[in-house]
Parts: structure tokens; sequence; C-alpha cells
């Protein structure tokens, strides 16, 4: 059976614990995502923990944002651990993301657009007038013009994204509650059926598998959701 298109955001307080989530998901999801916790504590050893002996594909969310001559280098760095996907900020320009892809040949360099926590308040707070959707679009075209082949987006904007870059780029996105999952410190939520059915190609689900007693479970469950939404997968 085909392992459903989801990422468990593995944001676990130690490495034991990041692998038995990674354990239990392995078998029902196609990708384990390793975030800033686990990598600033136990740097790239945590790679092979989490990846295991089933090579789930492991998705790298540095989230790096810097300039181009940094962003290449510390892309060098990682590109030794095999990541399927690393991620970038689109807002570090277009020299930065095209940095970042031509240092990693073989790795699908996402670029993040506007984090999924920021509110429509937020981002007038920071500057950003207008409704997400134009942000999002806007950093989405410039990183897909500098090389990256994938976009991390809200799933409320997939529908937007996907008619600014076309059906080539690959949309990953955070921000999926199954109905009844609290919102936590998300702000641009959708359910993972409706992120599915609007063309998202990756959807990063972690506190709803991992906060759930049995995660395994609560994996397979979505992946069976998932295969409702559409059941040729
Ligand atoms: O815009 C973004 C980019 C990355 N993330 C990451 O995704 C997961 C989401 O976890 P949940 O527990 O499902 O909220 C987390 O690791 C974030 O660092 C994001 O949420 N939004």
């Amino acid at each position: 059976m085909t392992r459903a298109p989801i990422a468990v955001a593995l944001d676990a307080p130690d490495l034991e614990t990041a692998a038995r989530w990674a354990a239990l998901v392995t078998p029902h999801v196609s990708t384990v995502k390793v975030g800033l916790e686990l990598y600033l504590r136990y740097g790239p050893d945590v790679i092979a923990s989490v990846r295991g002996a089933s090579g789930v594909r492991v998705f790298l969310d540095l989230k790096l944002h810097d300039i181009p001559n940094t962003v290449a280098a510390a892309t060098r760095a990682v590109a030794r651990l095999k990541p399927a996907i690393l991620t970038v900020h689109a807002a570090g320009g277009p020299a930065m993301v095209k940095a970042a892809v031509e240092a990693a040949p073989g790795i699908q360099v996402a670029a993040v657009t506007v984090l999924t926590s920021l509110s429509d308040a937020d981002l007038a707070k920071i500057g950003l007038q207008g409704p997400p959707e134009d942000a999002v679009r806007r950093l989405a075209a410039l990183a897909v013009g500098a090389g990256a082949q994938a976009l991390v987006c809200s799933p409320q904007e997939v529908t937007a994204v996907r008619a600014e870059v076309g059906p080539g780029v690959t949309l990953i996105t955070p921000g999926v509650r199954p109905v009844g999952s609290a919102v936590q410190d998300q702000a641009r939520v959708a359910t993972p059926e409706r992120a599915l059915a609007d063309g998202a190609d990756l959807l990063v689900i972690g506190r709803p598998i991992t906060g759930a007693t049995d995660p395994g479970a609560a994996a397979a469950a979505l992946a069976a959701a998932l295969r409702r939404t559409l059941p040729e997968s």
C-alpha cells in the first residue's frame, strides 16, 4: 500500500522519543520531518536515528535564512546527510534561494513563503499589508524563479499558489489540523482532506499525530482518511 503524503513533524524533546515516533509512523506516511528543536540539540546524528532501518524520506526543516554565501555553505554542510527536502526562507531573496539550490543537487530545496503561524494582523505588524495570499504568491513566484522546486505555504493558499507557479512545483503545507484538533500556535489552517483536495503534495502534521496516545494509530487513521479523499492514491 502506498504511504500517505504526510510528513510527520518529529518535534520531540529527545532523540529516543523522536526515533520511537518515527518507527511508529513510518509504515503509514511517506516522510518524517526533523526541525530546529532536534537538529540544534543533537546535530547530524539525528538524521540516521529517525531514518532507522526503513530508510524513510527525511525532510530537514532548518529554514535557512542568511546571505547567499552562508546559505550555500550551510546547504553543502547538510547535503551529505542526504535529506530528501531542505527548507530555506523565500524572504532571503532570489540570490539566496538560488545559492541553496545550486549547492544541493539531488535535494529538493523548499522555500518557506509566509509562516503558517502568522495571521493577517501579524503580517500587518511586520509591514506586509493585505491578505496573506498576496505575500505568499509573491514569495512563491520569487522562489520558483530562483530555482526552488518546492514551496511551503498554508493549506489555505494552495489553490492560489498552484495558479501562480503551475503544476511542476511541490506544494508542502504545515498548518494542517484534522477536524476537532486544537489549532495551537498555527493561524492559517485547514483540514488534511481540504489541503489534499486543493492540490497540496505533502502535508506536514506534527502534534495532532505525535500528541496522540498512540502516534502510530493516529498516523494510520489520517492516512486512511486521505485514501478516501483520493481513492487512487
Ligand atoms: O510555515 C511553517 C513552516 C514550518 N512549520 C513546521 O511544521 C510543523 C508543524 O507542526 P504542528 O505540530 O502540526 O503544528 C512544525 O515542525 C513547524 O516548525 C510550520 O508549522 N509552519
